[in-house]
C-alpha cells in the first residue's frame, strides 16, 4: 500500500513543483518585461460579478435584444475610454480602439495573435480548415493558395459581373413600387462570388433555381447561423446542441464536393494532356481552379474554397444595401452622385474609370466608415506582447499582454470616434472625405497581414453595381420610416432591409 502511495504521489509532486516553478517564472519574466518597458495595467470595467464577468455577459445580451449591441460598445469606450480589460467566462478581453495598438496586433507583431483558437472552434464542423480559420503555417499555405486569383488583372474582371447586374436591373420594379433591394443585392453577391470561386454561378437572380441550389441556400443559412450562435456562446458553445446544424454542414460540404472533384479532374485532365482548359467559361481566373492546380487533396480544396465562401459570399452585398439605405434618404448625395455618373457619359465602367470616380469614393468609403461590414473583431494573444499604449489611467503608457488574452476591437466604434472624425460621426456625409486622411482609424478591411485580399474586388464590384443603378434609374425613394436597426449576424446588415422604390431614366 505504501509502495502504490509513493507511485502515485511522487510524480504528482513533481508535476505540481514543476507546474508552481513554470508559473513562477513565466510570472517573472512577465514582471521584468512589463517593468523594463514601463507598461501600466489597463483601465477596467467595474464588474459587480468580477468572476466570470457575468454583470458585463448579462448587459450585452439585453443590448443585443434590443438591437443595440454596436451602440452599447461605443458607450463603453465612451465611458472607460479606448482601451479596456473587461471578464468574459473568466478570460481577460482587452477592448479596443487605439490606432497604436491595432497597428501593433495586426501588423508589427501580428505573428504574436492568432485568430485559430476564436474562429475554428465554432465553425467547425462547417470549415476545419481554410484561411479564415487558421494560423502559421497553415494560414500561409491557404493565403498562397488565393493570392494569384486576387491579384488586379482579375480584379478587372466585369465582364461576368455584367451579366449578373444586367439580371438584377431586370427584376428591379419599374413602376416605382415597393421592394427590398437588400435580397436582390444577396442574390446578386451569391452570383458573382460562386461564378468566381466555384467557376460555375449558382444563378439565383434567374429564379429558376434547381432543388440542389435551393437545397445548399437553406442548408448554408442554418450552418451560418448556427456559426453564429456558437460564436456567441463563446465558452458555452457545446450548450448549443441541433441537430439540423451538423446535417446541414454534412449537405453543405457534398454540394461543394462536386465542384471540387470537377476542378480536380479538369486540372488533372489538363495536366495530363498538356492543354489548356477548353471550356470558355474556365479561361479566366477560377478560384477552384487556381488552387487545383496545387493540390489535388479534395478535403483540404473543400474547406480552403468554404473558408473563402464564408468570409466573403455575402461582403459585397451588405456594403451594397446599406449604400442604398443612406442614398434613398440623402436627395442631395443621390443628385451629386448622378451628376458624376453623368459625366463620364457611356464610357466603359473599366477599373481605372471606377477609380477615376472621386465622390463614388466618398460615398463608398463613408458608407464603409459608418457601417463596417464586419463590425467586430478580435485576435488571440499567443505570446506575451508589449503594446505601444493602452496602460494606465489615460491609456497612453505601454501595456502588457498576455499569452491567452483576447484583444477585441469593434470597428464600429473605431470609426466613431469623434475626436479623430468631429462632432458629426453619426451622420453620413461622404465630403467629410474632401479632408481626412485616415490610416489605422479607418481598417473596414482589416489590415497588416490579414487585409481583406478582396478588398480591390469588392471595391471594384461596388463600384460598377452602384454606378449601373444610378445610370438606369433617375429617382431612388426611401419607403422605410424607420431609422437604421442594427442586425448582427456575422455581418452587420440592415434589419428592416433595404425598402425602395425606384424609377427608371
Ligand atoms: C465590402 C466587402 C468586404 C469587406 C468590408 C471585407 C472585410 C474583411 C475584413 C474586415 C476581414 C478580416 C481581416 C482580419 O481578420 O483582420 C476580411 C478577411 C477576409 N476576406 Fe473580406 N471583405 C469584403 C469582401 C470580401 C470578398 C468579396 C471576399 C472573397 C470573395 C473576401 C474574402 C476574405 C478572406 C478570404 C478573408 C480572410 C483573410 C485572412 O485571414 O488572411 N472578402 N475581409
Amino acid at each position: 500500500m505504501a509502495q502504490f502511495h509513493v507511485i502515485i504521489l511522487v510524480p504528482l509532486l513533481i508535476f505540481a513543483t514543476v507546474r508552481i516553478y513554470e508559473t513562477l517564472r513565466a510570472y517573472k519574466a512577465r514582471s521584468s518585461l512589463a517593468q523594463k518597458n514601463n507598461c501600466k495595467p489597463p483601465k477596467k470595467y467595474p464588474h459587480k460579478e468580477p468572476i466570470l464577468g457575468l454583470d458585463l455577459f448579462y448587459f450585452m445580451v439585453q443590448s443585443a435584444k434590443k438591437g443595440h449591441s454596436l451602440k452599447s460598445l461605443v458607450q463603453l469606450h465612451e465611458t472607460y475610454g479606448r482601451t479596456f480589460q473587461a471578464t468574459s467566462f473568466g478570460e481577460t478581453i482587452i477592448n479596443t480602439t487605439e490606432p497604436k495598438i491595432l497597428t501593433t496586433v495586426l501588423a508589427t507583431k501580428s505573428e504574436n495573435f492568432g485568430v485559430w483558437s476564436i474562429r475554428a472552434p465554432p465553425a467547425t464542423p462547417l470549415v476545419a480548415g481554410g484561411v479564415f480559420t487558421t494560423d502559421g503555417a497553415d494560414w500561409a499555405h491557404s493565403r498562397g493558395l488565393i493570392k494569384p486569383c486576387f491579384a488586379r488583372a482579375q480584379v478587372a474582371d466585369l465582364v461576368s459581373l455584367k451579366v449578373h447586374v444586367d439580371r438584377l436591373v431586370e427584376l428591379i420594379p419599374k413602376d416605382g413600387s415597393t421592394f427590398d433591394l437588400q435580397t436582390l443585392f444577396s442574390r446578386l453577391s451569391l452570383d458573382s462570388s460562386t461564378g468566381f470561386l466555384f467557376g460555375e454561378s449558382l444563378d439565383s437572380l434567374l429564379e429558376t433555381n434547381s432543388i440542389e441550389t435551393e437545397k445548399f441556400l437553406t442548408s448554408f443559412n442554418t450552418a451560418q447561423y448556427g456559426v453564429g450562435e456558437r460564436v456567441r456562446l463563446g465558452k458555452l458553445r457545446f450548450l448549443y446542441r441541433d441537430k439540423r446544424y451538423t446535417e446541414a454542414c454534412k449537405s453543405v460540404h457534398s454540394f461543394i464536393d462536386n465542384y471540387v472533384v470537377k476542378a480536380v479532374n479538369n486540372k488533372s485532365e489538363e495536366e495530363e494532356n498538356n492543354s489548356e482548359p477548353t471550356n470558355p467559361q474556365r479561361k479566366r481566373y477560377i478560384l477552384l481552379d487556381e488552387m487545383a492546380k496545387v493540390t489535388k487533396d479534395t478535403t483540404d480544396l473543400r474547406y480552403q474554397i468554404l473558408s473563402v465562401f464564408l468570409a466573403g459570399h455575402e461582403a459585397t452585398a451588405v456594403a451594397l444595401g446599406s449604400i442604398f439605405f443612406h442614398l434613398a434618404r440623402n436627395r442631395a448625395i443621390w443628385d451629386r452622385l448622378r451628376s458624376e455618373v453623368k459625366a463620364v457619359g457611356n464610357a466603359p465602367l473599366t477599373f481605372e474609370l471606377l477609380k477615376s470616380m472621386q465622390y463614388l469614393r466618398y460615398v463608398i468609403s463613408e458608407n464603409l466608415r459608418l457601417n463596417p461590414v464586419a463590425p467586430l473583431m478580435s485576435r488571440m494573444c499567443l505570446r506575451d506582447t508589449v503594446l505601444p499604449a493602452g496602460g494606465g489611467p489615460d491609456g497612453g503608457d505601454p501595456l502588457l499582454v498576455t499569452r491567452g488574452q483576447t484583444i477585441a476591437w469593434s470597428t464600429y466604434a473605431l470609426h466613431r470616434d469623434s475626436s479623430f472624425w468631429g462632432a458629426d460621426v453619426e451622420s453620413f456625409r461622404p465630403e467629410r472625405w474632401e479632408d481626412v486622411r485616415p490610416r489605422w482609424e479607418y481598417i473596414p478591411f482589416g489590415g497588416g497581414t490579414r487585409i481583406c485580399p478582396a478588398q480591390q474586388l469588392a471595391l471594384t464590384e461596388i463600384g460598377y453595381v452602384v454606378v449601373r443603378l444610378v445610370q438606369t434609374f433617375k429617382t431612388l425613394e426611401n419607403r422605410d420610416p424607420e431609422p437604421w436597426e442594427e442586425l448582427l449576424k456575422m455581418t452587420l446588415v440592415s434589419k428592416n432591409g433595404v425598402q425602395v422604390g425606384m424609377f427608371p431614366e
